[in-house]
């Protein structure tokens, strides 16, 4: 399962993003490193649940279904704070990079509001841009340093071998890089990698960086008044990136309410539940953050996972059923679970997925809303429910 990670230098807001995405609690403090250990956990991907549409009431195993949307669980990964020079091992560097190896998509978390500097200490009108230039720079490096360790005699390997993809993954192979995605990165470069330049290998560098670690810019904080500009400043600066406005604060405090009782909270909007049992304060807070929702439609939080697992990593999800007239599992739970997959997936390939053993024996699939038989080749779809059957 992909895995997504939060990155970010120190105090833009991870933990805060983290919790308002797990609900669990961590450290959260206005200095530097109080994120000692990468934290794993559990948070969601929203999606409509067939059931709706067809009218059927599902019991979900592998997933929740709440009012028609598909709750499908996915790991985050809370990265340690980033220092300038982590590649070289300042600040928390190793432990960062190593962390950051674990993560599929990434959401680059930033502080919009401009009230911390590159290190993380509070200051005045710091530019978030900056903040994303050195992110992705420490990056390119990390991938460089390893890329180009014993270059010369890899380089001359590599070219006798006739094999540069495959001696080059091997290389990279620490970082979660594929043959695929070297293939990709190498082609404007000359055959022979003995004549690649340092420039040559930085460009290799940032290719790689681009292609295995997609990401998602959070303008966290985005509740600043002094934000909005920064925001701009980021989605013209970033056009082939997605920028997304978030506050993980006005999220967590709406997961919190929502779990007092005190709201009813659709990702979007909220209602509050009875207005008399809120004092003055809460009013005001209540007030703020429907101020803030009317402005940016969400809090963005949500919207950076979806987007994540959808736009960045290219997945569907597709419902695997064993009958596909009730649209259940053998037991006769209906619609009971939900797979993450890539793009491109076929019927088989989804077999296999389920169990090794009912991908060997695959027959054919059907299709569960068309009543029709699909072969094994058949790509499969955003929302598709599929019977697969097997001699298994
Ligand atoms: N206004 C506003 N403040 C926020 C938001 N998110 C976090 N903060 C505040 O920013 C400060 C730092 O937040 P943390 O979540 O601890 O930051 P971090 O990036 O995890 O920091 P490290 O653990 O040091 O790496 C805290 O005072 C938070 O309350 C937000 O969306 N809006």
């Amino acid at each position: 399962m992909a895995i997504l990670g939060l990155v970010g230098k120190p105090n833009v807001g991870k933990s805060t993003m983290f919790n308002a995405m797990t609900e669990k609690i961590v450290d959260i403090a206005n200095y530097p490193f109080t994120t000692i250990d990468p934290n794993i956990g559990t948070s969601y991907v929203i999606t409509d649940c067939p059931c709706k549409e067809l009218g059927v009431k599902c019991n979900p195993q592998n997933s929740k279904c709440i009012d028609g949307k598909r709750y499908i669980p996915v790991e985050i990964i809370d990265v340690a704070g980033l220092v300038p020079g982590a590649h070289e091992g300042k600040g928390m560097g190793n432990k960062f990079l190593d962390d950051l190896r674990q993560a599929d998509a990434f959401i680059l978390v930033v502080d919009a509001s401009g009230k911390t500097d590159l290190e993380g200490n509070p200051t005045e009108n710091h530019d978030p841009v900056e903040d994303v230039k050195f992110l992705l720079n420490e990056i390119d490096m990390w991938i460089y340093g390893i890329l180009t360790k014993n270059w010369d005699r890899l380089a001359r390997r590599a070219q006798q071998e006739k094999n540069i993809v495959k001696v080059l993954a091997d290389q990279l192979s620490g970082l979660n890089i594929t043959e695929e995605d070297v293939r990709v990165s190498i082609k404007d470069l000359d055959e022979s990698p003995i004549k690649w330049t340092d420039e040559d290998l930085l460009n290799l560098s940032k290719k790689l960086r681009k292609i295995s670690k997609p990401m998602i810019i959070a303008a966290n904080k985005a509740d600043h008044p002094d934000a909005k500009e920064n925001i701009e400043r980021l989605k013209k600066e970033f056009k082939d990136h997605i920028v997304i406005p978030t506050s993980a604060e006005i999220e967590l405090a709406l997961r919190r309410a929502e779990k007092a009782g005190l709201i009813k909270y659709n990702g979007n909007d909220f209602e509050i539940i009875d207005e008399g049992k809120l004092n003055e304060q809460q009013k005001n807070a209540f007030n703020y953050i429907k101020e803030f929702l009317k402005t940016y439609g969400g809090t963005g939080i949500q919207e950076c996972i979806n987007r994540a697992y959808f736009d960045l990593l290219n997945m569907i999800v597709v419902y695997p059923v064993e009958d596909e007239n009730k649209f259940c599992d053998k037991k006769g739970n209906v619609l009971p679970d939900a797979f993450l997959v890539k793009k491109g997936t076929t019927a088989k390939e989804l077999a296999y997925k389920i169990h090794t053993e009912i991908g060997e024996k695959f027959i054919y699939a059907v299709d569960a809303r068309k009543k029709m038989r699909i072969g094994a080749d058949y790509e499969l779809k955003h929302g598709d429910i599929i019977k697969i059957v097997s001699a298994a």
